[in-house]
């Protein structure tokens, strides 16, 4: 029964537009993402260094298995020695859950 009611419960709104203040709050939990840009291209952006193409290289690889796992994308700004990520959701011309959800994600993938 508390199975059926699960299952009949709608997706919590992850890619909902957040307002200008949540985006402030949500980008307090971060750490190093910053905001870029205004109206619909607005989007939340950070950018990691690395020692050589191929560390930066294998960081862009990561990302991209998890952003297909994740069905979002992040646009990816590539140098030899950095990479330059930035979510938004333009299904939403806006930030939503999704992008912070991401965030933490790329994150985590240099954690430990
Ligand atoms: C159909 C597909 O799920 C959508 O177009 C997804 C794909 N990846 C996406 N990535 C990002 N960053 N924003 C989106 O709104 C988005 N939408």
């Amino acid at each position: 029964m508390t199975q059926d009611i699960e299952q009949k419960s709608p997706p919590a709104p992850v890619r909902t537009a957040l307002t200008a203040t949540q985006i402030i709050a949500s980008l307090t939990k971060v750490n190093g993402w910053k905001l870029h840009g205004d109206g619909a291209d607005v989007a939340i952006e950070k950018t990691y260094r690395f020692d050589n193409f191929l560390k930066t290289m294998s960081f862009v690889n990561a990302v991209a298995y998890m952003a297909e796992q994740q069905d979002h994308h992040p646009e990816l700004l590539v140098t030899y020695g950095s990479c330059s990520v930035r979510f938004n959701t333009h299904d939403v011309h806006g930030v939503s859950r999704s992008d912070f959800e991401c965030a933490a994600l790329v994150d985590a993938l240099l954690a430990s």
